[in-house]
């Protein structure tokens, strides 16, 4: 019998990356982003405050201009960016009012942490969202505007480390973490094919970073590197974070209802039986 776990979420950030939103041919994979309105409506429609920290507006950008690399020019990103962002909101849109939800599209930059005003601002904006029955915010990095200059950081790095800042700043009790892979392992599985799937950590120390290794797709960023930093952040905070396979999105119901998937990044020490890393 499958292991059950004790996930007792009200409010829930779900961050979708890039490499499982997009297909190979870099066209958006809309059967994802369907699944994914549909599971995040039904948590909407159970009570639950939802918000979606979504990549994939350069990987989408891309296909919309046929092409085949990521641009390496920062201000070429930031264009091939906001042509995507709009194309990857009108599939949200889309796919979300099948379902009666509408669609919140906000755009942050980290002056929403550094700055008293903005941070204020935000959480305002967050609110009213938030008390709204069928609104879905949908989250990414305002990538036209932000740079990580001397004197001024407006970047949050990516969007792993945006949606562990999303998860704190609204107190969120748990993030799911989509990804490409089943979750976190003793090694990268594309260099180690017998790598072993760890369930639960409990620390981010330096064994765990020396697990994580290298690049996934070439549409996204961070690889597992970015993923581990937003576990830092939300172990910090007594928040739990799980990191599963997006290739199925309704696997974020499965994960509310207790099932074994994926790794859990959590304080509370696992029961025995189960394999964890402290
Ligand atoms: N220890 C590890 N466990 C799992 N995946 C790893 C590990 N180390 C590196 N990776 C790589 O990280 C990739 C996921 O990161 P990335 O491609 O940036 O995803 P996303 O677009 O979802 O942010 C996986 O496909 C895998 O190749
Ligand atoms: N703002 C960028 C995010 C890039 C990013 O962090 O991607 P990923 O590593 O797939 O989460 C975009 O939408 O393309």
């Amino acid at each position: 019998m499958q292991n059950k776990r004790n996930i007792d979420a009200d409010r829930i950030v779900v961050k979708i990356g890039t490499s499982t939103l997009i297909r190979h041919n870099s066209q958006a994979n809309l059967q994802v982003i369907k699944q994914l309105a549909y599971a995040l409506s039904t948590l909407r429609k159970a009570g639950k405050d939802v918000v979606l920290v979504s990549s994939g507006a350069i990987g989408v950008g891309m296909g919309v201009l046929g092409l085949n690399q990521r641009p390496h020019k920062v201000s070429e990103q930031q264009a091939v960016a906001s042509i995507g962002q709009t194309e990857l909101m009108q599939l949200y849109s889309k796919a979300l009012q099948e379902y009666g939800m509408v669609a919140a599209q906000m755009l942050l930059t980290r002056d929403v942490t550094d700055y008293p005003e903005s941070h204020t601002n935000v959480m305002n904006t967050f609110q009213e969202l938030l008390a709204l029955p069928n609104a879905i915010p949908i989250i990414n990095e305002n990538d036209s505007v932000t740079v990580t200059e001397m004197d001024h950081h407006t970047k949050f790095g990516d969007n792993d480390q945006l949606s562990a800042i999303v998860a704190n700043l609204i107190d969120a009790d748990l993030l799911i973490m989509l990804s490409d892979i089943d979750g976190f392992y003793n090694a990268n599985p594309l260099k180690v094919p017998n790598a072993k799937l760890i369930d639960q950590v409990h620390a981010i120390d330096p064994d765990i970073i020396e697990l994580a290794g290298g690049h996934g797709s070439k549409f996204g960023t961070g690889g597992m590197t970015t993923k581990l930093k937003a576990a830092k952040m939300i172990l910090k905070h007594h928040q739990e974070m799980i990191l599963a396979n997006g290739k199925e999105p309704s696997i974020i119901l499965n994960i509310l209802a207790g099932d074994d998937v994926g790794t859990l990044f959590t304080n509370n020490v696992a029961s025995e039986g189960v394999e964890s890393y402290d």
